[in-house]
């Protein structure tokens, strides 16, 4: 137990997930996982804006074998701030099976990106949710992007679709790759076919450079049902969104659990469930090994990717 309190209402992470009914493809990445602490290891930043369970990197590995994926992209989590050495220990535990995206600010030398390197950092994270973060200057992330395109990384940006319009410009001016969180959060009470999620497509289809996590439908869903219970239908609501980017962008979609699935209110899904959700969202064995293994492989493990 961490010395920490969580957040009133925090729901931890769902303990004894299904095994999935989907067989993920050999070497099937879970691109998109925290891990908090634990606590009293890893102290949760002061700056933070929820304080949540722990959810160690041997609690994320036991879960990557459970589920059947092979690697792991842990994602730092907004709770430790610019202070990576949790999401870092986790990917040199990893035994190569982990890479990393980190946070950080424009006063980080260029040895200590070049020890996040090292340690398997291959994107930075740039978020803009206004419930998870303080604002952070434009010109520092436009520095920072700049920098750390030289070693070859990527941006990740987490934003809402409502942000878009204004985020846009910054946004097609990054240099680098740009990983877009959970399709940039639609609303999806308003459709596949708005005007809100049309900016969306849009914007992948006119920057080449943009792909997107098709991830997070626990997260999206308004009417679901819930990935529990043995639910093999899980979050209907979302299936048309994820559905679309992943068919029209086959090459640029990558997919994560989201594990421990911070800050949601509801429920807690059940992880083996949430891997039955891929098919529905994926259709064909080709669309799978894209979005699974030959996606995040090119952009996480470029040198041991296969070339099809
Ligand atoms: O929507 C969220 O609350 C959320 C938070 C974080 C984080 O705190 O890093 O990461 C996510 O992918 C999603």
């Amino acid at each position: 137990m961490s010395n920490f309190t969580k957040t009133p209402g925090w729901l931890d992470w769902y303990a004894g997930p299904s095994k999935p009914r989907f067989q993920l493809p050999a070497g099937a990445v879970d691109a998109h996982c925290h891990v908090f602490g634990p606590g009293d290891e890893f102290p949760f930043a002061p700056e933070r804006k929820y304080t949540p369970c722990d959810a160690s990197k041997a609690q994320l590995f036991a879960l990557r074998d459970h589920l059947g994926f092979a690697r792991n992209v842990i994602v730092q989590a907004t709770c430790h701030g610019a202070d990576n050495r949790a999401m870092v220990d986790a990917c040199q535990a990893s035994g190569g099976k982990a890479r990393g995206v980190a946070t950080v600010k424009r006063s980080i030398s260029d040895e200590q990106l070049q020890e996040l390197h090292d340690a398997g950092v291959r994107g930075v994270r740039f978020n803009f949710v206004k419930r998870l973060v303080d604002f952070t200057p434009k010109d520092e992330l436009m520095e920072i992007a700049g920098r750390i395109a030289k070693l070859g990384w990527h941006v990740v940006i987490y934003f809402e679709a409502v942000d878009l319009p204004e985020l846009w410009d910054f946004f097609t001016s990054l240099p680098t790759t740009v990983v877009v969180d959970h399709m940039g959060r639609p609303d999806v009470s308003k459709g596949v076919d708005s005007e809100e999620f049309a900016l969306f497509l849009k914007f992948m289809r006119e920057h080449k450079n943009v792909w997107s996590k098709v991830s997070c439908p626990e997260r999206l869903t308004i009417s679901g049902p819930k990935a529990l219970d043995g639910e093999q239908n899980a979050y209907q609501d979302v299936v048309p969104f994820a559905r679309r980017v992943v068919e029209e962008f086959p090459d640029r979609v990558l997919w994560g659990t989201d594990w421990p699935h911070p800050n949601l209110k509801d429920h807690m899904p059940d992880d083996g469930l949430l891997v039955d959700f891929i098919p529905h969202i994926a259709p064909t064995a080709e669309l799978q090994r894209k979005l699974l293994v030959d996606n995040p492989m090119r952009l996480y493990w470029p040198e041991e990717a296969v070339q099809r």
